[in-house]
């Protein structure tokens, strides 16, 4: 775990920068901040390391404009690491984004077969531009660099750096669910992706459930490789060289989140909503637009508990907040028209003066505006049927700082396996089930829901966002498998993000 310091550096690679371009109505152009967790817990790493952030800036090259890269060199300098962009045209983002990486890999993973398109010409675009962001990695990397990969759409990048002939530490983590072995079987192209997935030298997910379902597809399909250890990382050997899988699951800055949860700007949203809402319980679900998250199902349970549960009626309301998210895939167009018009129908069926059981909100919120909903909401309602992890529920417990909320979760959100001694678990699929849970949750005695939001919160404080991005490194520089000890007696609280762990290469 020693090593030389200087020349430790990062390279972090993700489909989008960490920045927002937009284009202002009197025409100039402006970069934001990104604000996921992601760039709150690499970025102290970059600054600290030095470093380059690559990845795509969100628009078609076509419609950048001309000055994009003096723009991205003055937010570098600003943020303390180089930005690298990887110009993408819009066909290149129709096939490779739209296509592959949402309309076969998102489906697939997240265990929706039949709602894959394996159309052989998204295939090729995955491949070329796989290519495109190995060749940025090429152009900034030095063989000390520690390259980490992240997320579905970059899967083959790895074995295009090999074949460029960069051979730096190449890490990789999964974002989203790795699928059962019977699922994986069904892309025509699983074999190219299990052997591009074997050129990383650490493989991330999120569960050990992924893990075990990854390992499962490589032990069917590639017998030769052998793999050692039980533990939450194993190591297989590819010929002369090892590559690692391990889970690790991804959170959220708790101390971050506890401190704003505080501000005036959260309360003063929270107190418009609850004088607003006065005399009902307030459930909230918020969601990107995608048909993994459950919506229809939930909303189906709402109105199966209002029907079920008439003490519920004129007392309880969904806030329910959809984020728009990939507009230009028919499937989430169609999604919308469906939400809505259940939105309509419930509301139809059950208003009456005074109150509305639904409350709909498309568009993304301001970050204060969300903390102030999570701040009002007495339940949480996270039904995915499946999800990487969700960081919604999470950053829902953490901001509940008075203990007092309850978070409904589906067992099928990677976030269950951590939070399942707090929250209410549920199948989303079981309609009376989940309206079974909001009657619960909403009558509820104050002793038990402090009990679980307490337990809940602990254990995300726990397994911070720091704690992930540790685990993660230290995992990449272990020698041997005894040098994997329990991740979480990785990282001390008290000491963030400072120590994280020395990168290999160096
Ligand atoms: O970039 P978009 O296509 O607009 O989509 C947004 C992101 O969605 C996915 O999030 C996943 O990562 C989260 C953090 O690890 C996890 O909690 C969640 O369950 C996953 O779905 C996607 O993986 C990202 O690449 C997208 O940027
Ligand atoms: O109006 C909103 C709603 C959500 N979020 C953020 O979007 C992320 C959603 O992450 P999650 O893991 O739950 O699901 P994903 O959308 O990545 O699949 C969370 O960090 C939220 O804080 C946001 O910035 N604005």
């Amino acid at each position: 775990m020693t090593g030389n310091k200087k020349g430790q550096r990062l390279l972090i690679v993700s489909n989008r920068l960490p920045l927002k371009l937009t284009r202002e109505r009197s025409g100039t152009w402006r970069l934001d901040r990104g604000s996921g967790g992601l760039v709150t817990a690499l970025a102290p790493v970059l600054r600290n390391r030095g470093g380059v952030w690559i990845g795509w800036p969100g628009i078609p090259q076509e419609k950048a404009p001309p000055n994009l890269g003096e723009l991205l060199d003055r937010a570098g300098r600003d943020l303390g690491y180089r930005i690298a962009p990887v110009g993408l045209s819009r066909r290149e983002q129709r096939l490779f984004y739209e296509g592959f990486s949402n309309e076969v890999i998102w489906p697939l993973f997240h265990e929706l077969p039949t709602l894959a398109n394996f159309d052989p010409t998204y295939w090729l675009a995955y491949h070329q531009v796989n290519r495109k962001y190995a060749e940025a990695i090429a152009a900034e990397s030095q063989p000390d660099y520690f390259v980490w990969v992240h997320d579905y759409q970059l899967m083959l990048v790895a074995q295009e750096l090999r074949a460029l002939g960069v051979n730096s530490y190449v890490a990789f983590f999964l974002h989203i669910p790795f699928p059962p072995l019977d699922v994986f079987l069904k892309i025509p192209w699983r074999l190219e992706i299990l052997n591009a997935l074997l050129q990383f030298d650490l493989l991330g997910v999120q569960t050990a459930r992924d893990r075990r379902n990854l390992l499962d597809c490589f032990r069917a399909l590639m017998p030769d490789v052998k793999w050692h250890g039980r533990g939450r990382v194993v190591v297989g050997q590819v010929n002369d060289r090892f590559v690692r899988i391990g889970d690790f699951p991804i959170s959220i800055d708790y101390r971050s989140f506890v401190r704003r949860a505080g501000s005036k700007e959260v309360l003063a949203v929270r107190d418009g909503i609850r004088k607003t809402l006065a005399n009902c319980k307030i459930l909230l679900g918020v969601d990107r637009l995608d048909y993994t998250k459950g919506i229809p199902h939930r909303l189906q349970a709402f109105r199966e508990a209002l029907r079920e549960y008439p003490d519920l009626v004129g007392k309880t309301t969904l806030i329910q907040v959809v984020v728009p998210s990939r507009t230009g895939v028919p499937q989430y167009r169609r999604l919308r028209a469906e939400i809505e018009r259940l939105v309509g129908t419930i509301n139809g069926e059950f208003t009456k003066p005074g109150w509305v059981p639904i409350h709909y909100i498309f568009r993304s919120l301001a970050p204060d505006e969300l903390l102030g909903y999570y701040r009002a909401a007495d339940v949480a309602l996270i039904t995915p049927l499946k999800d990487g992890m969700n960081l919604i529920a999470k950053e829902y417990c953490v901001t509940n700082v008075d203990n007092d909320g309850v978070l409904i979760l589906s067992e099928f959100a990677g976030a269950a396996s951590q939070l399942q001694h707090g929250a209410i678990l549920v199948n989303p699929f079981h309609v009376q089930q989940v309206a079974s849970a909001i009657h619960q949750a909403c009558t509820m005695p104050i002793t038990e829901r402090k009990r679980r939001m307490k337990k809940l919160r602990q254990s995300i404080r726990k397994q911070d966002i720091f704690w992930w991005v540790d685990s993660f490194l230290r995992s990449a520089i272990a020698k041997d498998l005894s040098e994997f000890p329990q991740l979480d007696e990785y990282m001390p609280l008290t000491t963030r993000p400072e120590p994280i762990a020395s990168i290999p290469g160096a």
